[in-house]
């Protein structure tokens, strides 16, 4: 199963979890997060040739995203706040795969992502919460057994170890990835090396 870990800020900590070599690597750019990163890290440190870098932001303009993707080498864009589906296709057509991230609860309509087809490479599915992301909990993965639009997408939302069985025997049409954060820091924007390394290892083998 592919794998991101989202939510890193700090240089020593992202080549750490860099190391266990997931599939993609999230950086927060939302001001309003605890894991925002700083603008002093202005590179990325070295990643293993398969991870593949994603910029996350909230309700920001095409100009700045592009600023940043293009100062980091960012691979992929994850929107996450009311983005419409014409910046994304906007960005789309800047060179930049976007990620449209959606959140999540029982009377979610999949109807609605209907126009982000065409211009998105993937969703994102996270848990409908106070903030925008990184809100720790889980929702029901059973709403997505009836999903049948073209986009693969992101499992987010409060994943945790205690959910490596379940999700390895999760067969859920059109998922691609899971997504993995505030369940695995020490702190805000700081990973748990030590226990990422078991998680990407079960759900992995
Ligand atoms: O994590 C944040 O602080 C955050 C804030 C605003 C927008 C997005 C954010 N995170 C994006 C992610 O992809 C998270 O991994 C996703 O929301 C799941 O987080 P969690 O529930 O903590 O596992």
């Amino acid at each position: 199963m592919r794998i991101k870990v989202c939510g890193m800020r700090q240089p020593e900590n992202i080549a750490a979890v860099g190391a266990l070599e997931p599939d993609f690597l999230g950086f927060i750019f939302y001001p309003k997060s605890k894991r925002q990163v700083p603008a002093t890290l202005t590179e990325l440190p070295a990643l293993p040739a398969g991870c593949r870098t994603v910029g996350v932001f909230v309700d920001e303009s095409t100009a700045n995203i592009r600023a940043k993707v293009a100062q980091l080498g960012l691979d992929l864009v994850q929107l996450h706040g009311h983005e419409t589906p014409a910046q994304c296709a906007e960005l789309q057509a800047a060179g930049i795969p976007v990620i449209k991230a959606f959140s999540v609860d029982a009377a979610f309509d999949f109807a609605a992502l209907l126009p982000y087809v065409p211009s998105c490479s993937f969703f994102l599915f996270d848990t409908k919460g106070e903030q925008p992301g990184g809100n720790g909990t889980a929702f029901d993965w059973n709403i997505l057994r009836g999903y049948t639009l073209p986009v693969p997408y992101f499992l987010a939302g409060g994943l945790d170890l205690e959910h490596a069985p379940a999700l390895r025997e999760l067969n859920l049409p059109g998922l691609y990835a899971v997504d993995l954060n505030s369940r695995f820091e020490t702190q805000p924007g700081l990973k748990d090396a030590a226990r990422l390394a078991p998680m990407l290892r079960q759900l992995r083998t």
